[in-house]
């Protein structure tokens, strides 16, 4: 029973599943349902009212895989709610970051890992980039590796997203699609990368860098350094940018870039969301991936 707890920020009730019997990666979408006063939510509170409903989700005894970021830190928080309510228990999360297991711990989520629990029960995350066909751009937070192996570890990977994240196709929005790669030669990857891209227009790269604050002692600081940014694996982030998104077969893209030696993941990730609910202003969409009739 979940009614002892605070009442989640969504007045509809669970999840549609409109699964048909069209092609694999074939959407369906659920109408709108209305949120409460839309018109006054913060994107915040859009990015709350669509993890609170994935959590609607959630079931007592489940391994859950635990994603990062700001969207996904409301399902961390709301999950760790209804623990300790008690409206779940015997939960064991698989979290897809430091920062994830450090929230996830922080919320009173027992934790474990993918070597204990190498299929999940149910996975929920952000992402940065949506398209119509459920393909993700994830890992401009840095942490796309880890995410990808829980969530494709996973039986049930629910995507939760305000609608500022839907593009016609990946890459769209202009803003990072991070690759990460290992530092040794990084960027001999990085010159192998662009020739994979040469001739697109609008194509550009750069490795990511994060602003570091050095000291030279208690008392002075030196000038702002530009460092390489580091992944949880001790990795690098090249991202790369597509003005007009990216066009052809993306599967093929993706071959194409795991093949170069020195890159060890990419953050498309396609195929993988089961669903997606999108929070809007003027309610919550549930874009379901329609499976076969033989259930693969
Ligand atoms: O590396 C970051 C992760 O892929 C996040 O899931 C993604 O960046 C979305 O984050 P947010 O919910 O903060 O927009």
């Amino acid at each position: 029973m979940r009614t002892s707890c605070s009442p989640a920020l969504n007045v509809a009730s669970t999840v549609p599943h409109l699964h048909s019997d069209g092609p694999l990666a074939a959407v369906v979408m659920a109408p709108p349902s209305p949120v409460p006063s839309p018109a006054l939510l913060s994107l915040d509170e859009l990015k709350r009212v669509a993890a609170h409903r994935a959590v609607e989700q959630v079931e007592s005894g489940m391994v859950l895989g635990l994603g990062t970021g700001s969207t996904a830190a409301h399902a961390l928080d709301r999950i760790g709610d209804l623990l300790r309510c008690g409206a779940l228990r015997d939960i064991v999360g698989i979290p897809t970051s430091e920062w994830a297991a450090a929230r996830a711990a922080a919320a009173g989520i027992p934790l474990s890992d993918l070597n204990a629990h190498p299929v999940i029960d149910l996975s929920i995350d952000g992402a940065d980039e949506v398209d119509p066909a459920l393909n993700l751009v994830k890992g401009r937070g840095g942490s796309l590796l880890r995410e990808k192996m829980v969530e494709g570890a996973s039986r049930r990977f629910i995507v939760i997203v305000d609608e500022s994240k839907l593009v016609p196709r990946i890459g769209a929005s202009g803003l990072a699609v991070p690759v990460e790669v290992i530092p040794f030669g990084w960027a001999l990857t990085l010159r192998c990368l662009r020739s994979l891209f040469d001739g697109t227009p609008g194509f550009n790269l750069k490795l990511r860098t994060a602003t570091i604050n050095a000291k030279a002692s208690a008392f002075e600081e030196k000038e702002s350094q530009a460092e390489p940014f580091v992944t949880d694996n001790k990795n690098y982030i090249v991202d790369m940018f597509f003005e007009n998104g990216i066009h052809g077969d993306l599967n093929d893209i993706s071959d194409k870039i795991l093949r170069i030696t020195g890159v060890v993941e990419h953050g498309m990730f396609l195929g993988l969301a089961s669903s997606v609910i999108v929070a809007r202003k003027d309610g919550v969409v549930v874009m379901d991936k329609a499976v076969k009739s033989n259930g693969i």
